[in-house]
């Protein structure tokens, strides 16, 4: 067979067809579905040769696992057993030196400073001001009954929220403006592709990556030279202080750092903030729930005579919103798969994988598997409250939305406070109706086609009682 090296001779290869020569499944694997589900493709697979199969993807033979157990074997055995590996194309535009990429010692030093830098001291310090700032700097701008698309703003929030943090840009900056529109070619090149071929969009997206880079080395210069000067008034205030302080990253390795974070940062975060408008949409009772959640936060601080900004200690009370969250995330799969490749051979359930083959887990799968949640399609935030019966732990072991173990989302904290102050602010101060139905799908990422149009209405300030 063409796909398949002689060294696969004798032993038990999960079940499959490898597909097409060279693109083996990619087109179909890739193909466009709605975004609660797992798709045609994959549904096709699942139902014909089990939850863990064999095909060609990418132009390598690769193992697809809809299969919980072995997506948290691949998770917990990272490093010893597997390593990341993205289709060329993909890898070329991340980066070299992208957290996503990189392995060993240098990955768990990055890991480290990106996961302190995003830790709760800088969230509480930095981050929930910013945040909160540039939410209700973007609602400002909205009128009532004039339709507009959600998507956009949650985009934009998170975008000027993630390049004041790792460069202190501001948005009058005309780079500022540069850097959105390149990093939007980014994205585009860097999902557009299923298989390693030089089409434009991949080479405007190489240029788009190439330009951020100089822009980031460009302010990386001006930092070095104002801190010579004794001019700098930032500090290790954001990423770009924080690297030049704590670790010896050059420019490329350090444009790449960045990259990685405006990359992992910005879309997911944004999709998801809409995700949640999404299906609060259609969850009246919820809403309501969220309201109380946050009148009573409003209120107590109003009565204790303390500023309406926000603080740490008011974030962490917010318990009913940590379970829209978590239904948010299971239902809206923000990360469908994560890659993955054999370092050795491995047997798992009975299966032989070879070295060298790609592994791809499919995060979605067990998020919508009935043996796992209860009328898994429905949004139910309510799940998330009640107590597990004694010894099933499924609910929770089978849920991976920011993957686990050491490559796991170094931002999850900063993407689960993200979506809650936008949900403060924005469930507090508006009623809003979805305009028509835009229902996500997704190839990589889930899109909304047209944005999530909805009108608001601004609801009258919160009174202390
Ligand atoms: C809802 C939003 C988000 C979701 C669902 C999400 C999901 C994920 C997942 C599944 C991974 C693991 C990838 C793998 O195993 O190969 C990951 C990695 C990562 N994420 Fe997130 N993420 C989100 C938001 C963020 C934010 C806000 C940031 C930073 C500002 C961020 C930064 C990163 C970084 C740096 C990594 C690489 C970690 C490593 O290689 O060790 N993510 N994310």
């Amino acid at each position: 067979n063409h796909n398949e090296s002689s060294n696969t001779k004798g032993l038990k290869l999960p079940p499959g067809s490898m597909g097409w020569p060279v693109i083996g499944d990619t087109i179909p694997f890739r193909k466009e579905h709605k975004c609660i589900s797992l798709g045609d493709y994959l549904e096709g697979r699942v139902q014909k040769y089990g939850k863990i199969f064999r095909t060609h993807l990418f132009g390598h033979p690769t193992v697809v696992s809809t299969d919980a157990e072995l997506n948290r074997f691949v998770f917990m055995n990272d490093e010893k057993l597997f390593e990341p590996f993205f289709p060329k194309s993909v890898a070329d535009i991340l980066g070299e030196h992208s957290m996503l990429v990189i392995t060993g010692d240098i990955h768990r030093s990055v890991k480290s400073l990106a996961s302190s830098f995003l830790g709760v001291p800088r969230l509480r310090n930095y981050f929930l001001k910013d945040i909160e700032q540039f939410i209700t700097e973007a609602f400002n701008t909205w009128e009532d009954d004039v339709p507009f698309p959600i998507k956009e703003q949650t985009s934009k929030v998170t975008f000027k929220l993630i390049v004041k943090n790792i460069l202190s840009m501001k948005p009058e900056d005309p780079r500022s403006e540069e850097m959105w529109k390149l990093f939007a070619t980014f994205m585009k090149g860097l999902v557009a592709i299923p298989i390693d071929l030089p089409i434009t969009k991949r080479g405007k997206a190489v240029r788009a990556r190439k330009r951020i880079l100089a822009i980031i080395k460009e302010m990386m210069e001006e930092r070095i030279h104002k801190k010579e000067a004794g001019t700098d008034e930032i500090g290790d205030a954001d990423i770009l202080g924080y690297c030049l302080e704590n670790s010896k990253q050059d420019a490329e390795q350090f444009g790449d750092l960045m990259l990685g974070i405006l990359f992992g940062g910005h879309e997911t975060s944004a999709t998801a903030m809409t995700m949640s408008v999404y299906f609060l949409s259609d969850c009246p009772r919820a809403v309501e729930q969220l309201r109380e959640e946050y009148q009573q936060i409003a209120s107590k601080k109003k009565q204790r005579g303390e500023p309406a900004a926000l603080t740490w200690e008011d974030y962490r009370q917010m318990e009913f919103s940590q379970c829209v969250i978590s239904e948010t995330l299971r239902l809206g799969n923000i990360i469908k798969t994560v890659h993955r490749r054999a370092k050795v051979d491995i047997q798992f359930k009975g299966y032989d994988i070879p070295r060298g083959w790609q592994v791809i887990p499919i995060l979605t799968a067990s998020h919508l598997d009935s043996e796992v949640y209860e009328k898994p399609l429905i949004f139910n935030p309510w799940r998330w409250q009640e107590a597990l019966p004694a010894g099933n732990t499924a609910r929770l072991d089978n849920y991976m939305p920011f993957g686990l173990g050491l490559r796991n989302c170094a931002g999850l904290e900063l993407a689960k406070m993200e979506m809650v102050i936008f949900l403060y602010h924005f469930v507090l101060n508006f009623d809003w109706k979805m305009l028509n139905a835009d229902p996500p799908v997704v190839s990589s990422i889930p899109e909304f086609t047209n944005g999530l149009p909805i009108t608001v209405r601004r609801l009258s300030p919160v009174q202390a009682n």
